[in-house]
């Protein structure tokens, strides 16, 4: 068994949660002694130390921590990108077994990857409609709606090269979105965008997850990101210790980008994470 600081971080739904009657092992993510190595031309690296973690229904999780201390090796597995070492993941009720579960979407720092250049806009979108087209009245043209939850409406029959960074991330979004995923994962969504962009984009994931009732997981090195949009944040312990510290964020909402970035708990959260990321050993 792959072991440093077995961890255990179980929690049911924490209050404030929108669906804290529903079961997280039903319907949510149930991460149980899971552990990643990676075979290394120097020997084996322990990318994850076994990690137990339960993230309720309606949760939007930040995973924080120092670089290469595992924060997206936790995310892929949680997501069913890679299988891991030992221990057993399940999703939504599903278990995984190497491959991701049908109601879960993915969300990129790369998002010129995630997008179909060749395409327009209004086709990229449809594109991540085309599950739901066989099994309900839908057509390729409710694209649109997403394309205007997304602020892109009036660029559908442009080419992706031909958008802003962005841009093109909130079309990564809004393909991801058109599948009405009951899952987001995202690793590091945000990080090569602009200030301005990025504050925009954090409040258009916030309105989406209230209104799809969503379950986030998302990766970020921005601490005030991470307060700013999660009700908890998982701080890792470096060189893949698993899970240091376990923070719910209790800040109220609707969360707003001055209001609450400037308010005496958002920035006691921040201090908090702060000193955890930098002093965690
Ligand atoms: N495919 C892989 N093969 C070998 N080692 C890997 C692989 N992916 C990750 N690792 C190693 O596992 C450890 C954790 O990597 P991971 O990418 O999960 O960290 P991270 O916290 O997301 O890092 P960063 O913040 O720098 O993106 C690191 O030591 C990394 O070198």
């Amino acid at each position: 068994a792959v072991s440093r600081h077995a961890s255990r971080h179980d929690r049911g739904a924490a209050p404030g949660d929108r669906d804290a009657g529903a079961s997280p092992a039903r319907a949510g993510i149930v991460v149980r002694d899971v552990a990643k190595v990676y075979p290394g031309r120097h020997g084996d690296v322990l990318a994850l130390a076994s990690t137990d973690v339960t993230v309720a229904p309606g949760q939007f999780v930040a995973i924080v921590g120092r670089s290469g201390c595992g924060k997206s090796t936790l995310l892929r597995l949680m997501a069913g990108l890679n299988a891991p070492s030992q221990g057993c993941v399940t999703v939504g009720g599903e278990v995984l077994r190497g491959r991701p579960p049908t109601f879960a979407r993915f969300v990129f720092q790369d998002f010129s990857e995630s997008l179909f250049q060749w395409q327009t806009v209004a086709r990229n979108v449809a594109f991540g409609l085309r599950h739901r087209l066989r099994h309900s009245g839908l057509t390729p043209a409710d694209a649109d709606h997403y394309l205007s939850q997304v602020g892109l409406a009036s660029v559908a029959n442009r080419y992706p090269h031909e958008l802003s960074g962005g841009m093109q991330q909130r079309l990564a979004i809004a393909r991801a979105l058109a599948s009405a995923p009951r899952f987001l994962f995202m690793d590091e969504p945000f990080s090569a965008i602009d200030a301005l962009s990025r504050a925009r984009l954090q409040d258009l994931t916030l309105q989406l997850w209230h209104e799809l009732s969503l379950t986030v997981v998302m990766v970020t090195h921005d601490i005030d990101e991470a307060v700013y949009l999660a009700n908890r944040v998982l701080v890792l312990a470096p060189d893949g210790a698993g899970i240091a510290h376990d923070l719910e964020i209790d800040l109220p909402w609707p969360r707003t980008q001055l209001g609450t970035k400037e308010s005496a708990a958002f920035l006691d959260y921040r201090r908090s994470l702060t000193k955890w990321v930098v002093e965690t050993e």
